[in-house]
């Protein structure tokens, strides 16, 4: 089945964004573009959790996200359940980051990479696969984090002293 590429970026990662969506495809992936949608100054939060959110709801398969360093888009896709995002520059980094920590997003910095090392950096992590074995016991201690997580705030929720929902948070 055709893999699905959910790409995301900030004003500063727009321009660069628009470049690898049509190399992407023509690599033989399908496209899902969560914004920006222009170079309007805007805020990279927004776009790392919608990208997050695409991989964590399986809209996609893996994301690209893009901001002017790489490193502000990663932390907020981060932030959402299940996420792995990787802010990556070059070639080793993108190719381990899947085969070894099973990253679902590769994170850019339109202002660090040039278009062409951006194509390289896109190829490799799409076309790694991860090892699994030893690397699965570490990615799964990563997921337990999270898990525990939701556990520590469903007991809160419980005892009363939060109002929201785990689902609700923001
Ligand atoms: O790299 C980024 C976050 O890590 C942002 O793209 C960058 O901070 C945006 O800066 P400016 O508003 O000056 O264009």
């Amino acid at each position: 089945m055709t893999k699905i590429i959910a790409f995301g970026s900030d004003h500063a990662g727009f321009e660069l964004k628009e470049i690898l969506k049509p190399y992407v495809a023509s690599l033989g992936y399908e496209i899902k573009d969560y914004g920006t949608l222009n170079t309007d100054s805007t805020d990279y939060p927004i776009y790392g959790k919608r990208v997050g959110e695409a991989i964590r709801d399986h809209e996609a398969d893996l994301g690209i996200a893009i901001c002017g360093t790489g490193i502000g888009i990663s932390l907020a896709a981060n932030k959402v359940e299940g996420v792995r995002a990787a802010p990556v520059s070059d070639a080793f980094s993108a190719e381990y980051a899947r085969r070894h920590n099973d990253a679902n997003i590769l994170a850019l910095g339109s202002r660090v990479v040039g278009p062409g090392l951006a194509e390289v950096l896109v190829k490799t992590f799409l076309d790694a696969e991860f090892e699994g074995g030893r690397h699965q016991r570490r990615v799964d201690e990563i997921k337990a984090e999270d898990a525990r997580n939701d556990a520590e705030f469903e007991a809160l929720v419980k005892s009363g002293k939060s109002a929201k929902s785990a689902k609700s948070r923001a």
